[in-house]
């Protein structure tokens, strides 16, 4: 009771108002389905009285109301009409329970899918930080187990619950007036196994759970490595260590998903093995005790026909009671939702203006768990249309300072404004429209050059003069030109199918093509033999046209040559000290 009080709770508190009347509506429907499969059971009674008792008419009101309403002559027509009857409410009720298992399925799987959105647009509020810090598998594993355990174990499960409790309690109360020995022997046998099953699952359940997420995105994390390996696992020969990596957490997962099953099991038969030692009891004692016979058969159709009908009830609570302890691990994952409020606190945006420059102002900046400032009280102004090289050893800070100008990372002290305007979450995305980013790895989806050049925007979107403009400025037109798709050449998982220098200058394309005013490019020609770097710098160089502001992270001086400024980033100077060269 108590882990279905706290998942009730924990659902009411997560779950945004607008569901609220949607819940109590599949928690209705769930009861009525479920008295609809107690009259489906009660509709045989009447079918089998017939056939089995002598003088019905005379002896139940509803055989002589059938003979007077429906013009039955005999026995016969009334057992027929009778399993006419019958099946007609069969198939009303299982046309009935069809609706309402899609209703609530259409509930869950919403939920499902609102809930994976929400804890998506989540982490995206988070930002990058949260991006850098916490493994993608993981990120993967809540957004898709996390949001779907919490759909169908946490809120359809403590729903099947409530409504089992409710139908239980509806038909314990039957049997109590009707036959009130039956309902203590059923007690009797039912009660125990159903406590022995809570303390010896439940508390199991909870840590299945817990090791089955933990272990899941670990295993996607080894086969991904081994996936986007494949090359260096060849060359070190380390395919052995990767595949038992891979073997052993399998292992552990195949272990606790057999438990898991077992467990999932176990009430059906836990219940159906004490119905059958309750039966063998009472035949034990019956023979002995009971006056005849037919007593003993009598007392025993009773017993198998309530037990008939209170099993699958129990079955049913304990597998959803298994269903809220293995998901107990999604309280920590989805609680964030509980506090966030940001739905309804839509940040206003606002236009920002660029016309001047940009300015750090006395920033200091370091890495959460690490003391040591990587900038202090630092300040940098860059003028629109400059352009800015940022020199230093590996781990200066460059890479930092690009992030922090980007907007990314916030500085810890001290401002950054954009012209006059300090930059906040409101001016973010109009700040982003202005800016275009290349990095070392330009990040390619796995689709055609024009949809990677237009990232994000739907094929039939994509402005085709433009796509050739910027393809002509970075210098990839010629190429394109010769594949067999044009523009519409597919290039392979990651860009699999372009060399180094053609990946970045689809990224040059691509901030070209969102008519990008400040460039970023992080060491986007270090990869480069000298001949492509030579080019791409070039590429880069015909772009400065006073109005483009470009701000280039490179270790070869060459690629810097074009700067009108160069800064080096030093940490050894204490990160306050930056030299500045013309
Ligand atoms: N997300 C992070 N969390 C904690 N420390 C970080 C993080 N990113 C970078 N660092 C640390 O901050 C310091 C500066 O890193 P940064 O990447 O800015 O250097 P860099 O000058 O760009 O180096 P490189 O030239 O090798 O790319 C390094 O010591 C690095 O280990």
């Amino acid at each position: 009771m108590k882990i279905l009080f706290k998942t009730i709770r924990f659902v009411l508190d997560v779950l945004p108002k607008k569901y609220h009347l949607k819940l109590s509506l599949v928690a209705f429907l769930l009861l009525v389905n479920s008295l609809l499969e107690i009259l489906g059971l009660g509709a045989i009674i009447p079918v089998f009285s017939v056939l089995l008792e002598d003088n019905v008419v005379e002896k139940y009101g509803w055989a002589s109301w059938m003979y007077n309403n429906f013009g039955l002559t005999d026995e016969r027509q009334l057992i027929v009409t009778l399993a006419i009857g019958l099946l007609v409410v069969i198939i009303i009720k299982n046309i009935l329970s069809l609706w309402i298992l899609k209703i609530n399925s259409t509930f869950s799987l919403g939920l499902y899918k609102d809930f994976t959105l929400r804890l998506h647009k989540l982490y995206y509020k988070t930002g990058f930080s949260f991006f850098k810090t916490t493994n993608s598998n993981l990120v993967v594993r809540n957004l898709r187990t996390a949001t779907n355990q919490f759909a169908n174990l946490q809120v359809l499960g403590s729903l099947n619950l409530l409504n089992e409790i409710i139908v239980l309690i509806f038909i314990v109360v039957s049997i109590a007036l009707y036959n009130l020995q039956i309902l203590a022997i059923l007690c009797l046998t039912v009660i125990p196994p159903f406590f022995f099953f809570y303390r010896w699952v439940s508390l199991r359940s909870v840590k299945l759970g817990e090791i089955s997420n933990r272990i899941t995105p670990i295993v996607g994390k080894n086969m991904f490595q081994s996936i986007f390996g494949y090359v260096d696992v060849v060359i070190t020969g380390s395919e052995k260590v990767f595949r038992k990596r891979i073997k052993k957490n399998l292992d552990e997962l195949v272990e606790v998903d057999i438990k898991t099953n077992i467990y999932n099991l176990a009430p059906t038969r836990i219940i159906e093995t004490s119905l059958m030692l309750a039966i063998a009891v009472i035949v034990s004692f019956g023979i002995y005790y009971l006056p005849s016979k037919t007593e003993l058969l009598k007392l025993l159709g009773l017993f198998a026909v309530a037990g008939y009908r209170i099993m699958p009830s129990i079955n049913r609570m304990m597998i959803a009671i298994n269903g809220l302890n293995r998901s107990r691990w999604v309280f920590e994952i989805l609680s964030p939702l509980e506090e966030e409020g940001f739905e309804e606190k839509k940040i206003k945006e606002i236009d920002l203006a660029f016309e001047k420059q940009l300015k750090l102002e006395n920033i200091s900046f370091s890495y959460e768990g690490n003391d040591d400032p990587i900038f202090k009280d630092y300040s940098l102004t860059i003028k629109k249309g400059e352009v800015v090289g940022l020199i230093g050893p590996s781990g200066a800070g460059k890479t930092t300072l690009m992030n922090i100008l980007l907007g990314f990372l916030k500085p810890i002290t001290g401002s950054y404004f954009v012209d006059d305007t300090p930059l906040d979450e409101a001016h973010l995305k109009s700040f982003y429209k202005k800016v275009g980013y290349v990095q070392q790895q330009v990040y390619l989806i796995d689709g055609s050059i024009a949809e990677n050049v237009a990232f994000g925007c739907k094929p039939k979107d994509i402005d085709q003069e433009k796509l050739k403009e910027v393809l002509d400025k970075a210098s990839l037109w010629n190429m394109i030109e010769s594949l067999p798709d044009g523009v519409n050449e597919m290039i392979g998982e990651n860009g699999t199918k372009l060399s180094g220098g053609q990946r970045q200058r689809v990224g040059i394309a691509r901030a070209l093509y969102f008519d990008a005013e400040i460039l970023f490019f992080d060491e986007a020609t270090s990869s480069l033999d000298s001949q492509t770097e030579k080019e791409i710098t070039e590429a880069i160089n015909a772009l400065s046209d006073g109005n483009l502001t470009l701000i280039i992270i490179a270790h070869r001086t060459s690629t810097l040559k074009h700067c009108d400024r160069i800064i080096e980033v030093n940490l050894a100077k204490n990160a306050t000290q930056l030299q500045e060269t013309s």
